[in-house]
């Protein structure tokens, strides 16, 4: 978290023995933790560069521990530690640092203290942390959401959440889309700077008052919309999931299922129990005993940390994606309580994508917009590098598989627009001479220079989590993968029937378009209840249209001649007469795929492309 500093940590370690950093007496002031007390000029430039490194690391931010060294009991007496403390303060200000002081704790030789430095970025840059929100209906996410953003309590009776639905379906650029966002504002020392106006709230001054800007993934409770919510899940690229429990209502509905899905794919959670205003004290400790027991379970493996105090927040923040830790706050939006916690623990949160802005550009894309007067808009994550306005791209893959150039014309983030985008940041792009009709949600825009390849199919290591009865060869569900979502058939597994709890190797291929998928992706392949996830390990790069034509034609000559039976690879079989008079070992296709399933004039395009 936040590009902690920890002497004697393996990067620290690295830091200190590049061959840059000055001889070794010099290597080993760092590691004192008498480090700050009164170094040389020397010695303050090493520590200087070291915590500017650290900086850039955490993307603007970083914890520094004062009074700590490598194997030294910790802890200074009051007057070392002060004159530490007003060092790092002075190294600060020579870096346009601003400093917190988080916490102080008494260790066997005296006080440790904890600093975050932030630095004070420019009013069109901001941090950006993305937390997904998920937990049953009616467990106050709307509510909360309301209450963090627009600053005031709820009443109980829905008045906080009603601020946010006014907002709700106005997307960046002022478009709707199916999962609500809301930000919330940090400046440098850790203040929200969230201030509506008559009920609403301008983004852009927000973005600009803030050195660190959570958006919240509002995904929907209800059963209905899982397709939605995992899509929020894998397409939106949460940094963290906010599981949300009513403390009266417990662990009920889609808790469970969201806490699985987020487990699934590597996102961590932190819990947040509500209306413990309204709820009896036994209740409230049932529930709380139920979430821990269930992290606690051999499922999550999780250590559940019940969160009391301005120390703990500090504790679970800086352990968050290191260590198992699951933070639970018990707060009220109705009386406040602990939602200063809350909001501590958010603003000390930073993404999980790492900047490689020297990497070459990956955009994934969740939505596409046609706002009149600017055009065609994309809006998605940057993945890795750096897109400037102007920036020429590809995009696709179209249903052929190919990649077409395109040239950035404006650029928003949050709709404040700017004249660049890192790794780890969203953002929406207007493209030049492109109809929106060309474009679909899971295409990409990337640098040419990573010369892009679509796949019509994959290998997938998978473990299903649920299935009534048995998964065969031929099975088709819903395969979602970064912004991808689409269905796909199963060609080839490594076993001959998958039941809950089975792993095996699978053979995938999507039934509409190729995609843009990369190995180690993560993915979860569903169809109502069934779920199972994965890993991406092999791709089988698209084979340009007529090589592929023809080769199917001369496997599927090949293996009629056989046997009689064998179809096209990329046609849906129909079952044997047999199969046909007992209602077919293939299960029924899902509603979600015949909603992506191609129209018959799409399939003679796609066969005539072919040809
Ligand atoms: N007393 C009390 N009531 C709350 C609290 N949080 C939410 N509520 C009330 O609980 C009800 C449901 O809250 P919502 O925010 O709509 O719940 P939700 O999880 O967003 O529900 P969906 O959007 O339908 O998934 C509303 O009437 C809120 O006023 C709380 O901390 N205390």
């Amino acid at each position: 978290m936040a590009g902690r500093v920890e002497m004697g940590s393996p990067e620290e370690e690295e830091n200190l023995f590049s061959p840059d950093m000055g001889n070794d007496v010099e290597m080993a002031c760092l590691t004192s933790k008498n480090h700050l007390v009164s170094p040389s000029s020397e010695e303050y430039e090493i520590i200087l560069e070291t915590i500017k490194e650290r900086i850039d690391e955490g993307q603007g931010e970083t914890i520094y521990e004062v009074g700590t060294g490598e194997g030294d009991t910790p802890g200074l007496p009051e007057e070392d530690l002060a004159a530490s403390e007003a060092t790092l303060k002075s190294i600060a200000e020579t870096l346009h640092l601003e400093t917190v002081k988080l916490r102080e704790r008494k260790e066997a030789e005296g006080i440790v203290s904890e600093f975050l430095l932030r630095k004070s970025l420019e009013s069109d840059d901001f941090m950006e942390v993305r937390v997904a929100v998920v937990g049953n209906v009616d467990a106050g996410k709307s509510t909360l959401l309301g209450v963090l953003t627009h600053g005031e309590l709820d009443n109980g009776r829905g008045m906080a959440r009603q601020r946010l639905f006014r907002h709700k379906h106005e997307m960046e650029s002022g478009r709707t889309s199916s999962v609500g966002n809301d930000i919330l504002g940090f400046d440098a020392i850790g203040n929200v700077v969230n201030k509506p106006d008559h009920g609403n709230l301008d983004w852009v001054k927000i973005c600009e008052k803030s050195a660190k800007v959570i958006t919240f993934i509002d995904l929907a409770g209800h059963e209905k919309y899982l397709k939605t919510t995992v899509f929020g899940m894998t397409g939106h690229a949460p940094d963290f999931a906010m599981l949300m429990v009513g403390a009266n209502a417990g662990v009920i509905g889609m808790t469970k299922e969201h806490l699985g899905l987020a487990l699934a794919l590597s996102v961590p959670v932190f819990v947040v129990v509500t209306k413990i205003d309204m709820c009896p004290p036994n209740v409230l400790q049932e529930t709380l005993k139920l979430i821990q027991r269930i992290l606690k379970s051999p499922g999550c493996r999780k250590i559940p940390v019940l969160v009391q105090n301005a120390d703990d927040v500090v504790c679970t923040a800086t352990n968050f994606t290191s260590e198992r830790m699951c933070p639970v706050f018990q707060v009220s939006n109705v009386s406040g309580e602990n939602l200063d916690l809350l909001k501590m623990f958010l603003n000390l949160l930073s993404t999980r994508l790492k900047s490689e802005t020297s990497a070459p550009a990956e955009f994934q894309i969740d939505d596409t917009f046609s706002v009149p007067g600017v055009g065609t808009v994309v809006s998605g994550t940057l993945l890795q590098g750096h897109i400037r306005l102007n920036d020429n791209l590809l995009l696709g893959p179209d249903a052929l598989g190919h990649f077409q150039p395109i040239v950035v014309k404006s650029i928003h983030r949050k709709r404040m627009p700017v004249r660049e985008v890192r790794g780890g940041q969203t953002a929406s792009f207007a493209l030049k001479k492109i109809k929106r009709s060309t474009i679909r949600k899971g295409m990409v825009m990337v640098s040419p220079k990573l010369d892009p390849k679509a796949c019509w199919e994959f290998e997938s290591e998978i473990l299903v989590l649920h299935h009534p009865t048995t998964i065969s060869v031929r099975y088709q569900a819903m395969v979602h993968v970064g912004s991808v979502r689409q269905t796909a058939t199963i060609m080839s597994m490594t076993k001959e029937h998958l039941r809950t709890g089975d792993k095996a190797q699978v053979r995938f291929r999507f039934i509409k378009n190729p995609e843009y998928l990369k190995t180690d992706m993560k993915m979860v392949f569903r169809e109502g209840r069934t779920k199972a996830i994965g890993n991406i390990s092999r791709l089988y790069p698209h084979v340009s249209a007529v090589a592929q034509n023809t080769r199917q034609q001369r496997a599927a000559k090949k293996a009629q001649e056989a046997n009689h039976q064998i179809n096209p690879a990329n046609e849906p079989q129909k079952p044997s007469k047999k199969n046909r008079r007992r209602g077919g070992t293939k299960p029924p296709i899902p509603e979600e795929a015949k909603e992506n399933m191609p129209s018959t004039s799409q399939m003679n395009g796609e066969v005539t492309a072919q040809a």
